[in-house]
């Protein structure tokens, strides 16, 4: 049986984690990975001994370099890749009970998915569904009922009888966010939900998430959107073939972190401001990137924001691209 969340159990959203005390109680993990390998058939082993937990209530971001393993995390949380070792617990239950409690649901990247399949906007949202009806998968009433609330939660309503391969890039993700609603999925795993999306429908879906996570849903989100992250994100999980770190966002998504995690793939500009020593950093593997202002008080947190474009100025090379 899956546990219920209790408003105790939830953090303030955008506020980050609260911080732990001796006396306070432990935050239940929402998912929790031990030690997890994942091994091909072909022999390559994408995730090697990887552990972190993400709470109930909270958005973490899944950040690592093409091939670091984050869709076979992804596909070991759902079931699809067995582990070699190790244990994947889902709202303190196992991969297959939380898969047949239809906890878990996913929202795929496009092009995972064949768009010249004809079918109706409602129809996908339905499949969040199918878990929820019997053999002959004939909807109820309630099932009709789920999905025009999920479209109007992702402000898709008007759409229902759209043929999906019809949408933009924008409002097929908004699509599938519906489907996972449906599902009424407790985890929800988004495989880059901001590519190819605009500033508006990223917000949006920002917006939809941080909701969510107040509801008591745990949201993995795999991202190259670095500058995104500490805007939203309560949790990061650094993926290089095994968690390189993880935990609160504050502490994870550092430059030195970062510029481990993606290695020369990260591009790199100091800004130097008149004799400043201390230098503006930006970071970006290529989406909106990750800005980090110098630190004021050394041996304190890294001060970062995000920015949506580049900075009028071209950097000042102190350092230079990498
Ligand atoms: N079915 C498979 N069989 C064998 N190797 C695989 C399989 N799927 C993925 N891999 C390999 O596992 C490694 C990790 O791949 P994975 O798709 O998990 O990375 P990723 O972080 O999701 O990458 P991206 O950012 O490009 O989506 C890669 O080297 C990939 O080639």
């Amino acid at each position: 049986m899956l546990d219920t969340v209790s408003s105790a159990d939830r953090p303030a959203v955008g506020a980050g984690p609260a911080p732990e005390s001796a006396a306070a109680p432990r935050r239940r993990p929402g998912i929790r990975v031990s030690n997890a390998s994942v091994t091909y058939r072909n022999g390559l082993t994408a995730l090697k001994s990887a552990s972190f937990e993400v709470p109930h209530g909270s958005i973490a971001a899944l950040v690592g370099v093409n091939g670091s393993g984050k869709s076979t995390l992804f596909k070991a949380i759902m079931g699809f890749a067995p582990l070699s070792e190790g244990r994947i617990e889902i709202l303190g239950t196992s991969v297959a009970e939380a898969l047949r409690a239809n906890a878990v649901a996913y929202v795929p990247q496009s092009e995972e998915v064949d768009w010249n399949f004809p079918v109706l906007v409602e129809d996908v949202v339905m499949m969040g569904r199918y878990g929820k009806m019997g053999f002959f998968r004939r909807p109820s009433k309630a099932d009709h009922a789920a999905v025009a609330e999920a479209l109007s939660r992702v402000a898709m309503a008007d759409y229902r009888k759209r043929q999906i391969g019809e949408l933009s890039g924008g409002q097929k993700k908004r699509v599938f966010l519906a489907r996972a609603l449906a599902q009424d999925g407790r985890v929800i795993l988004l495989d880059e939900p901001f590519t190819g999306v605009d500033v508006g429908t990223e917000d949006a879906i920002v917006n939809l998430l941080r909701e969510l996570a107040a509801e008591g849903r745990v949201m993995l989100v795999s991202t190259h959107n670095l500058g995104s992250v500490p805007e939203f994100c309560d949790y990061t999980v650094l993926l290089k073939r095994t968690v390189l770190a993880s935990g609160p966002t504050r502490e994870v998504f550092t430059r030195a972190n970062l510029e481990t995690a993606f290695g020369g793939v990260l591009r790199h500009f100091d800004l130097a401001v008149g004799d400043n020593a201390g230098a503006t950093g930006i970071l970006t593997d290529d989406e909106r990137p990750f800005v980090v202002f110098p630190d004021p008080d050394p041996g304190t947190d890294v001060e970062a924001a995000d920015i949506r474009s580049a900075p009028s100025a071209g950097p000042k090379d102190a350092g230079g691209a990498r």
